[in-house]
């Protein structure tokens, strides 16, 4: 599992030129035509220009993956599903949504990426989630391919019964695209323990068969221990690394989170765990600000608000007797650590600055993309730690790769065993993005680093297996 840091590795990193004219012409050109290949899907080119600003100055000196387009070749879904999903709801009404898979890339593995429920859902994000989580799986070192998918349906205010009778009309179409040994689907936004087992029974009616088809399954069934917490406990592993760096920790620091969802539920009991003072967590209608710090008995109780009562973010402040600012993001509370959750360019450029301003040194992606283009850019001029989420938020799908492992080998393995792996996956991503990350100046970018440590394995992977 570790050992993956391959003696050729060295070389390929060699000299990455300066950003000089040629390379920002190169990048320009490069983005022209995914902009014309593909209209309206912002977040899909603010996705991929991320990355190309990245590479393309790498593989300035390397014709072999120039010639062969590998970047262009990445940039193109090996495969996009559309399809309807009808179904009934309560008052006995037909309801249509649209449903997604995009399998982006399978040069490293079966393609590997979750599912989103959420009515902002359209291509667009879909292929922004399945282009970054090429990079993520690669960078887990797991054999892993990308892919992402959904439905435009809001499981928000459904019944169970409404729940399941969506997931299974969408699964009755998905099935006949995916398999253990192909693509192998889990949760994301609106994706959570409820739909995966609704999911996998219908896929399990259909084809007749018990396989490691999804991860996130419940443990009474192949899941594995950790994955529910594997997300959230990755980013404060990989915050942790980053403090480390500079002989700093998280403990006694304090820190800011978005959204109140899987990952930042775990996302905060980790920081609970190793000592961090946590002062807000917000959902779509606003922010709790509690300055006494959520411990382990209001955890619980978010536990129980969030996964059973289904509820929304302002019950804890009634519950706590502390604010509730409707209607923002908590990026103006005074912070050390700030960890955004919740989802895509949910921090802005004026976010960041703020944030600085009142003396925040770290800021790692839990969720993706979270942080706008210009938010990063004034993280990484400003020296502020900046963790992307195809680094950061990379535990989650780790720990899918070891239940997809499990299931292979019809055994599970102890909640230990799985965390100790969890925490090697991530020092190893963060030794990855140390490796790659550094810029002329001598500082680490880690967002370079991310995005070069995912692209080698797949771009060898794809030259070894020719054009295809
Ligand atoms: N689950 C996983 O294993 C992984 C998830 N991620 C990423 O982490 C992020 C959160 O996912 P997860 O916790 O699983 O999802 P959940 O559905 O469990 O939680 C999502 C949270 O984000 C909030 N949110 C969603 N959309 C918006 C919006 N447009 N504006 C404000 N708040 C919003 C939700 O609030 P509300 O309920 O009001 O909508 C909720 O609090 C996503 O970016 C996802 O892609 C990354 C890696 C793995
Ligand atoms: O666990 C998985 O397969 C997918 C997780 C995911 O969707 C993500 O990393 O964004």
């Amino acid at each position: 599992l570790i050992n993956y840091l391959s003696p050729n590795y060295d070389q390929r990193i060699d000299s990455i030129p300066n950003n000089n004219h040629q390379t920002l012409t190169s990048v320009q050109s490069f983005m022209t035509r995914i902009i014309d290949r593909n209209p309206g899907e912002n977040e899909f080119h603010q996705a991929v220009h991320e990355v190309a600003e990245t590479i393309i100055p790498f593989i300035h000196n390397k014709p072999q993956y120039q010639k062969a387009k590998i970047l262009e070749r990445i940039a193109e879904p090996e495969r996009v599903i559309i399809f309807r999903v009808p179904w009934m709801n309560d008052q006995g009404e037909v309801e249509i949504n649209r449903g997604y898979r995009v399998q982006m890339n399978s040069a490293i593995g079966p393609y590997k990426g979750g599912l989103r429920f959420h009515p902002s859902v359209n291509l667009s994000t879909l292929k922004f989630l399945a282009f970054e989580q090429i990079f993520k799986n690669s960078l887990t070192q797991l054999p892993m391919g990308g892919g992402k998918g959904g439905s435009d349906f809001d499981p928000k205010g459904r019944s169970d019964r409404e729940v399941m009778f969506f997931c299974q009309s969408f699964m009755t179409e998905l099935f006949r695209h995916i398999s253990s040994d192909n693509d192998v689907p889990a949760g994301d936004i609106g994706v959570g323990a409820r739909e995966i087992g609704f999911l996998f029974g219908q896929y399990k009616r259909l084809k007749n068969e018990f396989t490691g088809v999804l991860t996130g399954k419940g443990a009474s069934y192949g899941g594995s221990l950790i994955r529910p917490e594997a997300t959230g406990y990755g980013v404060v592993y990989f915050v942790e690394q980053m403090l480390n760096q500079r002989r700093d920790s998280i403990k006694g620091k304090r820190v800011v989170i978005s959204g109140s969802g899987n990952v930042a539920q775990y996302t905060l009991e980790k920081c609970i765990e190793l000592g961090a003072k946590v002062v807000t967590l917000s959902d779509s209608s606003g922010y709790i600000y509690d300055e006494k710090g959520i411990d382990a008995e209001k955890f619980a109780y978010i536990m129980h608000l969030k996964n059973e009562a289904r509820g929304r973010i302002n019950a804890y402040a009634d519950k706590f007797g502390c604010e509730f600012i409707p209607g923002k993001s908590p990026w103006e509370v005074p912070c050390d650590i700030a960890l955004p959750n919740a989802t895509q360019n949910e921090l802005s450029v004026d976010d960041a600055r703020l944030l600085i301003k009142n003396g925040c040194m770290c800021v790692a992606e839990g969720a993706n993309m979270p942080c706008t283009p210009e938010a990063i850019e004034v993280f990484e001029n400003n020296d502020i730690l900046y963790a992307p989420g195809k680094a950061a938020n990379a535990g989650g799908v780790a720990v899918s790769g070891l239940e997809m492992s499990q299931n292979s080998l019809r055994l599970s393995w102890s909640r230990e065993e799985v965390d100790k792996k969890l925490q090697e996956i991530m020092f190893n991503i963060h030794s990855t993005c140390l490796r790659y990350g550094h810029k002329p100046d001598g500082r680490i970018s880690y967002v370079q680093g991310a995005n070069i440590g995912g692209f080698v394995r797949v771009a060898d992977a794809m030259l070894a297996q020719g054009l295809v």
